[in-house]
């Protein structure tokens, strides 16, 4: 589903470039979930960025369902991510001139996947039923990450990619939404590949990898 092939990516800074990937490959298939972990600034939003194709790497091919990111145009990329991806990044990024529903509806119909059973399910699973007609800014925080997680997911998208999902909850919320993510990303069919900096949260997924140094590492981690 989704391949890194020895990919190196740096910035610029005034010492001249840092490398932050220095030959990352990566397969995660179909239906499969991974877990991505690193210290601070070793490099996986970057990762994520570029499996998401918001960026491209100086040097190596990131693939999605086999479709080389770099042989796309801008709007190629967009239309894929639109198609195939759903994202769940710190920031919510939840339409706030629409209700609940709408904000998942919409995201369906980007996509051209409007189901409203699959809708009615995610909003009963992650307890918005009754928020349904309220707007983002009338939820609490953990609402509207659980918002964000049902918008990423309304598409029934191939990808997910998630950056720290559960990052801004308190431990208890924390596992009920990680608990919710994972059994609604099995039941959408959708592969998960999750930053995260907590091995408890990394646990259930199928496998971890620990970022150092640029490159990958393999790791089971202890909960
Ligand atoms: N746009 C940019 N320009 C220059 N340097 C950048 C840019 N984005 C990231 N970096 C640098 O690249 C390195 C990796 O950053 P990145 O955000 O990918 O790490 P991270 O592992 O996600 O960190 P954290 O866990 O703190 O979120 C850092 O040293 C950061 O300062």
């Amino acid at each position: 589903m989704l391949e890194f092939r020895q990919v190196h990516k740096s910035y610029s800074t005034p010492q001249g470039p840092q490398y932050v990937l220095s030959g990352v490959d990566l397969r995660l298939a179909a239906g499969e979930s991974l877990a991505l972990m690193g210290e601070s600034g070793s490099g996986k939003s970057t990762l994520l960025h570029l499996a998401a194709g918001l960026d491209l790497p100086e040097r190596g091919e990131v693939l999605i369902g086999g479709t080389s990111l770099a042989g796309l145009s801008e709007t190629g990329r967009a239309t894929l991510r639109r198609h195939t991806l759903g994202l769940v990044f710190q920031q919510f990024h939840l339409i706030p001139s629409l209700n609940v529903a709408d904000n998942l509806l919409l995201q369906a119909r980007l996509a051209g996947r409007e189901d409203s059973r699959w809708t009615a399910r995610l909003l009963e699973r992650l307890g918005l039923v009754k928020h349904q007609h309220y707007y983002p800014e009338q939820l609490s925080g953990g609402l509207q990450q659980r918002l964000a997680i049902g918008r990423a997911l309304a598409p029934r998208p191939a990808l997910l990619l998630a950056d720290e999902p559960t990052g801004n909850l308190d431990e208890t919320t924390a596992d009920t939404v990680l608990g919710l993510l994972l059994e609604l990303v099995a039941e959408s069919g959708s592969s998960l590949l999750m930053v995260t900096h907590s091995p408890r949260v990394a646990a259930p997924l199928d496998a971890c990898l620990i970022l150092h140094h640029g490159r990958l590492l393999p790791e089971r981690p202890t909960p």
